[in-house]
């Protein structure tokens, strides 16, 4: 991973042309099937549609201030990863990465903080001082393996450190990173960098609204586990998939008008975000029949949940976002949803459900570990 880029293109546009010429360059990794995108937007399904299409679910929790909820659903996208230990942690603890990640924000919030004095336990401060064991306790994710018996001493029992050790310092590096660059720049908290970041200009026109493609330029350049891209000699690769993700839980979360926060969130340019690439868009898009895997020994590897390579991960996920960017032509086949199906999280999120399936979700996912960003 590199610093930030200084670019004159937004964020959204260059993980749009970068995927686009990726997906061109590797089609014997991957391919596009455009005949099966028909098909698939033939068969919707309007009302199922319209109930697995939307995102955020409200907290079940009392926050002192706007801004304290604004810092929760941020931490949870910041920390939106882990994917790759799937199946470690159903086994370990019964939940998936991403409930995994929930339970453990929430818990974190409720904790008043296992190792912090601070007065919230989610500030920057609070961050700074966590620990690989408090992590570990508050997301419920085991240190230890099983016990097993010591091979020559009777009596004795062992454990080996768990596979999700590692998962739990990734969790517990990208929050003392983040708090610490959050303290370095005069923020009390992530809810802070945000409100301050989408507020407007002092000398701002009367119809100022802010902008998706700018809240994910500051969250980009300022903080390192959001800088989804691999820049190379040959072609830099951007995916942006979780500050992307966080724009739009903001959108969908304070889009109310008499949230206190709204004007923050009140974008105008939702449609401008892509898809957020991960490990479960491209199995349902697979199953979708609308990408092929060409690669026969990338599909042997995925179905055998072995970790995949660093570029077939990111040829796979940007397949997923080129395989979401529908010409409008397809989107009028079904000019009930065309509106809606031009807009990428609208769709994201209908995939993400999908893939919840009891058909889908046992679909073998691609496996990649070695990574903060899905
Ligand atoms: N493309 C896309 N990927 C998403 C989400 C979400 C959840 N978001 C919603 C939840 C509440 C708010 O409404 C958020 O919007 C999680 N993931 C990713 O899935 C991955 C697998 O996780 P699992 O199956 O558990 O193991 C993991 O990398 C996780 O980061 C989404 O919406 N779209």
């Amino acid at each position: 991973m590199s610093g930030p880029v200084e670019t004159t293109y937004t964020y959204p546009e260059l993980v749009r042309s970068s995927c686009r010429y990726l997906v061109e360059q590797s089609p014997d990794v991957v391919q596009i099937d455009s005949t099966a995108i028909d098909r698939f937007l033939d068969s919707i399904n309007v009302e199922r549609f319209a109930k697995l299409c939307k995102g955020w679910i409200a907290f079940p929790l009392k926050f002192d201030t706007p801004e304290d909820e604004v810092t929760l659903v941020a931490l949870i996208d910041l920390l939106n990863f882990g994917s790759g230990y799937r199946k470690e942690l159903h086994a370990a603890t019964g939940r998936g990465a991403s409930d995994t990640i929930l339970f453990g924000c929430m818990g974190l919030y409720l904790s008043g903080s296992a190792a912090s004095s601070a007065a919230s336990p989610l500030s920057a401060e609070a961050l700074t001082q966590l620990h690989l064991a408090d992590v570990a306790s508050v997301f419920g994710i085991p240190l230890l393996g099983p016990e097993e018996p010591h091979p020559t001493i009777p009596g004795l029992t062992l454990s080996q450190p768990s596979p999700l050790r590692e998962l739990v310092q990734k969790l517990t590096d990208t929050m003392v990173e983040t708090g610490r660059i959050l303290k370095a720049g005069g923020y009390r908290s992530l809810g802070q960098f945000i409100l301050e970041a989408t507020k407007k200009p002092d000398h701002a026109p009367v119809h100022w609204r802010p902008s998706v493609a700018d809240l994910v330029g500051k969250l980009v350049t300022t903080f390192p586990a959001f800088q989804d891209y691999k820049l190379s000699e040959q072609h830099d690769i951007y995916l942006i998939k979780r500050a992307q993700l966080l724009v739009a839980d903001l959108n969908e979360r304070f889009k109310k008008p008499e949230s206190p926060v709204f004007a923050h969130f009140d974008f105008p340019d939702v449609p401008a975000l892509t898809v957020f690439a991960d490990n479960v868009l491209p199995t349902v898009l697979g199953h979708l029949g609308i990408l092929r895997i060409t690669s026969s020994s990338l599909q042997t590897s995925i179905n055998a949940l072995e970790p995949i390579s660093e570029d077939n991960m990111w040829i796979l996920r940007a397949a997923a976002v080129q395989a979401c960017e529908l010409d409008p032509q397809s989107a009028d086949h079904i000019s009930h949803l065309a509106r809606e199906m031009q807009h990428a999280t609208v769709l994201d999120h209908y995939l993400w459900h999908v893939g919840k399936d009891p058909e889908i979700r046992n679909i073998p996912r691609l496996v990649y570990k070695d990574t903060v960003f899905f």
